[in-house]
């Protein structure tokens, strides 16, 4: 078993900084749970669409308010003809988390949210839009097409595959695309949460809450890893050569993204998961190189420095062999916890304190001020 790490005060790590009735994260050293509910159960069984449900409503919904969460979703699809706009004029080779940043934001001042009593209509809009937002960007930009922003398609994650590809996606791929939705959705005081908290408890609106949370998202150290982990893993063309390459970067003590956590000290329940689809699409592309560099790279982690996948790394491969370009899985990222994001607003909201720690000062000592001519 992996050390407990000392919880100093750097990084707000160990301390307490507020409530939730939302998720468990690292109880029991690997659990994560969802109002309750096991993760891994959640992935099993459940529809990503089920889990933003249970997550904004309270509870797991019935098959017919899930049937009825579905059609509203699906009718909430389609981008204002300003966002499109807007959306046209972001260049081809802008960061696509700054797409949904402008995208989210450009949004709220189309359709602000004008009083809290609307937050849940506004949560519902953004996530039925959200993969418009980077797929209408994407496609417009890379391929000069503009997209239709509505598809047949049940499931958001189905939706996205359809919107990114122009075609009707394979069982299998909207059967992960909808775990790995699950996975995402929400993880307790992270950095993106904790931001989209602290905008909230000054009771800023939900689009200003949600935009800060995907700035905080897009750094490598959170939601940025994913995309770090592939540029890492798609480098070498044998497990042998990924072995005495992450040999060198730990000697050279570089960072390895997609693994460790700030809060699990022996494993992220969500990479078991994710690992298995991604098994399951490698064998589907016959692939005998990404998987398996994967493989060494995660193996020479745990040999050399008892850290774990967490949820990102496989998530990187899962979602290269499904044919998405590695600069959108950080935005699928955001389609995800957008529900996570938005259920802590309004758990802040209905308990709000404005969250205003304080500072230990290391500065210099007081001291006269001097004119600037004298200086
Ligand atoms: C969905 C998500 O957001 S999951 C997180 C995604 N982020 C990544 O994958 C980025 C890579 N990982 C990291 O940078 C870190 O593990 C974090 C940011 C996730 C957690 O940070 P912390 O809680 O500060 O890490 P922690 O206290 O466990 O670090 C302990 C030691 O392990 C080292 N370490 C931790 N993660 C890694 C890593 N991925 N590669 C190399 N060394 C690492 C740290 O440098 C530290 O060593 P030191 O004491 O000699 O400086
Ligand atoms: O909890 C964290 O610090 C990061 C993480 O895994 C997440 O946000 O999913």
């Amino acid at each position: 078993m992996a050390e407990a790490k000392v919880l100093s005060g750097a990084g707000l790590r160990g301390q307490v900084a507020g409530q939730t009735a939302l998720s468990t994260v690292g109880q029991a050293g690997a659990g994560l749970t969802y109002r309750g509910y096991d993760v891994r159960d959640l992935a099993a069984t459940a529809e990503f669409e089920e889990v933003a449900y249970l997550l904004l409503y309270g509870e797991l919904p019935s098959q017919a308010e899930l049937a009825d969460y579905k059609h509203k979703l699906k009718g909430l699809r389609d981008l204002p003809q300003a966002l499109k706009e807007v959306l046209e004029r972001i260049p081809r080779d802008a960061h696509p988390m700054d797409v949904m940043r402008t995208g989210c934001s450009m949004l709220g001042t189309l359709e602000p949210e004008l009083t809290f009593e609307a937050q849940r209509e506004k949560t519902d809009r953004l996530l039925a839009v959200f993969p418009a937002v980077m797929c209408y960007w994407y496609r417009f930009s890379h391929h000069g097409v503009r997209i239709d922003c509505n598809s047949d398609e049940d499931t958001l994650g189905g939706h996205f595959l359809h919107l990114l590809h122009g075609k009707q996606p394979s069982e299998l791929h909207v059967k992960v695309m909808n775990v790995s939705l699950i996975l995402y959705a929400e993880h307790e005081f992270n950095a993106s949460t904790f931001t989209a908290r602290v905008c909230a408890s000054t009771l800023s609106d939900l689009y200003s809450c949600i935009t800060a949370a995907i700035g905080a998202l897009r750094g490598p150290l959170h939601g940025g890893a994913n995309e770090a982990a592939m540029e890492l893993i798609e480098r070498f063309q044998s497990p042998q050569e990924a072995t005495a390459e992450l040999l060198r970067m730990l000697e050279r003590k570089d960072k390895i993204m997609g693994f460790g956590h700030a809060i699990y000290k022996e494993s992220d329940p969500r990479n078991e998961v994710i690992k298995g689809w991604a098994k399951q699409l490698a064998d589907e592309v016959g692939d005998k190189v990404l998987y398996p560099v994967s493989e060494a790279i995660d193996k020479t982690m745990w040999e050399q420095k008892r850290l774990f996948p967490n949820a990102d790394f496989y998530h990187a491969s899962a979602y290269h062999f499904m044919g998405i370009p590695t600069k959108l899985f950080t935005p699928i990222f955001v389609c995800s916890r957008l529900t996570g994001w938005a259920a802590h607003v309004f758990e802040q909201r209905a308990n709000n304190r404005i969250i205003r720690p304080s500072a230990e000062y290391v500065g210099v000592e007081q001291r006269q001020f001097v004119p600037i001519e004298q200086r």
